[in-house]
């Protein structure tokens, strides 16, 4: 036991070394972090061109590669905070007449997007699926999933965790998409989505993985991209 008022050197289990080494591994992580965001032109062109996230861009590539938006579409944006995603979808759906139609749902609170129904959920939540449903009040045209859980840093976990909310989505897709609907979903490079894959081939006309170019090269991040839903009666 160490003398009052004198630092044990050890608390909840770890030594002062290690708590300093974590402490020095997360300022250098943060360091880096920062640098990047300041160096990456998807990050100065977002704020330039008035997108709350780089990954809008990922989107937009999808987009103008795919056609997945159609005039008077109904999008569900699945994991949407901060929203750059729901800004593109609710721009291109509403082009023409200012039909269409898009809501958001996220852990996190945001800042409401123009033409944007949003609300905090969960979607892990039991009653997830019938909230967005009520939500958006028939089938929807697209499906997107942009979820991803917070990084423990173990490839094995976050690949699981991952693929898990993608399948969740999935299976939200198939249950709400009218016929000819799409489904988009992040996953990880690396396997055991042969589930998803398999199901998603079965429910839809055509399966890719797409590498938008504003997906980091070093991030093992990539999206599947299902279209031409067959329908729910066959
Ligand atoms: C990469 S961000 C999405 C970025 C967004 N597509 C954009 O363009 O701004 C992933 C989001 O997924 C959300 N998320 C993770 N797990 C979720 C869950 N179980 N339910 C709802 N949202 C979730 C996170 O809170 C986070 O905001």
């Amino acid at each position: 036991m160490s003398a009052p008022g004198k630092q044990s050197g050890r608390e909840g289990g770890r030594s002062l070394k290690t708590r300093v080494k974590t402490a020095r591994k997360r300022s250098l992580a943060s360091t880096l972090w920062l640098e990047r965001q300041l160096n990456d032109p998807y990050v100065a062109r977002a704020k330039r061109e008035g997108y709350r996230s780089r990954a809008a861009y990922k989107l937009i590539e999808m987009d103008d590669r795919y056609r997945l938006f159609k005039p008077g579409g109904r999008i569900v944006d699945l994991g949407a905070a901060p929203g750059g995603w729901s800004q593109v979808a609710a721009a291109r759906v509403k082009a023409k007449e200012g039909k269409g139609r898009v809501v958001a749902v996220d852990l996190l609170d945001m800042e409401l997007v123009a033409g944007v129904d949003f609300a905090v959920k969960d979607f892990n939540d039991e009653d997830a699926p019938e909230f967005i449903k009520a939500m958006l009040g028939g089938e929807a045209d697209g499906v997107m999933s942009d979820m991803a859980a917070n990084a423990t840093g173990h490839r094995a976990t976050d690949h699981l965790r991952i693929v898990a909310l993608a399948e969740l989505a999935a299976d939200f897709a198939c249950d709400i998409l009218a016929p000819g609907g799409f489904f988009v979903a992040k996953v990880l490079q690396g396997g055991t989505e042969g589930q998803l894959l398999a199901r998603l081939k079965r429910d839809f006309a055509s399966v890719r993985h797409v590498k938008p170019a504003a997906s980091r090269a070093d991030s093992a991040e990539l999206y599947v991209l299902a279209t031409g839903f067959r329908g729910r009666l066959r």
